[in-house]
């Protein structure tokens, strides 16, 4: 077997400290899995003394088509598992950033997986539409309860995708009373005391993996903390992400999601706009009742650099 070794231009930037690599489309990385489990190892990964860690919490694969007017970016988020994901707010922001630092343009329409994204730029602050969070079942997506009898179950056969009746609302999954919402990803939120107090780490992997969720969840922790300098409702939130498969500093679809089940449950008197603080930054949502979420916060350039294509000949 003979590897060949190419080096590709890369750069490093974060969003309240979801970090990301970014590569332009163009580059040719024939494996981009193996190229982000590389590349985003917290203790192999990549590195520079103008970034505070070692690795990211995925790779960002940009397109950019300056042809349209505002220009748009075609995102793909690789994370460290060597998934895809449909959706990342973190990494939908910094796309944006990267962008408007290539066209000038502080208008830019993000296209992922989950729809095409408008963004607006101004300085290192990055607004960007979410879509409509959405508890339907089919979206989220929720797998049928378990059947009872073994021989409905094989009927059933393990990788069906069904449609669950009743949305999945302050229901125990796996010892964590969560809510069930799609914010361009499935996040399942745990509204607690203190989210300081759980050990994530520990209770997460479980629910992350519950056979209610036949596609896997991000799973949320949120717990109020009082209001934000505009008198706003204020969350602290942490995330154990999907495809990071583990704890990440910050999480802006996990963020939305925060402020979706806040408002669903009646948590901040019919307040739209929130604060949501995960450990890295401040986060600003809001959630109309008639509209796309919203996601505001800074998305930073860390460092340039070049980084190996590993290409394995089989
Ligand atoms: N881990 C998520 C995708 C990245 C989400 C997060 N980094 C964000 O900012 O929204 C998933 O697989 O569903």
């Amino acid at each position: 077997m003979s590897v060949q070794h190419d080096r590709v231009p890369v750069e490093k930037y974060h969003g309240t400290g979801n970090d990301f690599i970014v590569v332009d489309a163009v580059e040719s990385i024939p494996d981009r899995p193996a190229f982000a489990t590389a590349h985003c190892d917290r203790e192999t990964g990549v590195e520079h003394d103008a970034s505070p860690r070692t690795g990211a919490d995925g790779v960002l694969f940009l397109h950019l088509e300056e042809r349209y007017s505002p220009p748009r970016v075609v995102m793909t988020l690789v994370q460290p598992d060597g998934s895809v994901a449909a959706m990342c707010g973190n990494g939908a922001r910094v796309a944006a950033a990267w962008a408007a630092e290539r066209t000038g343009s502080d208008e830019l329409m993000i296209d992922t997986p989950a729809g095409t994204r408008h963004a607006v730029v101004e300085g290192d602050e990055v607004t960007i539409e979410m879509g409509e969070p959405s508890f339907r079942p089919r979206d989220v997506p929720l797998a049928r309860e378990a059947e009872r009898s073994e021989a409905s179950e094989e009927r059933a056969g393990a990788e069906r995708h069904a449609s669950r009746e009743a949305e999945l609302i302050e229901e125990d999954v796996e010892g964590l009373t969560v809510t069930a919402v799609n914010t361009g990803v499935p996040h399942a939120v745990a509204v607690v005391d203190d989210v300081d107090a759980v050990d994530l780490e520990s209770v997460a992997p479980a629910v992350r993996y519950a056979d209610v969720f036949p596609e896997g969840a991000n799973v949320t922790l949120a717990s109020r903390d009082g209001e934000d300098r505009e008198g706003n409702p204020q969350f602290r939130q942490r995330t154990y992400e999907r495809g990071v498969e583990g704890e990440t500093r910050s999480c802006g679809t996990g963020a939305v999601a925060v402020a979706a089940v806040a408002k669903r449950l009646g948590l901040v008197d019919g307040s739209d706009s929130m604060t949501v603080s995960p450990p890295g930054g401040d986060l600003r949502i809001t959630v109309p009742d008639d509209g796309p979420a919203t996601l505001a916060g800074p998305a930073e350039r860390e460092f340039a650099g070049e980084l190996d294509v590993v290409v394995r000949s089989t």
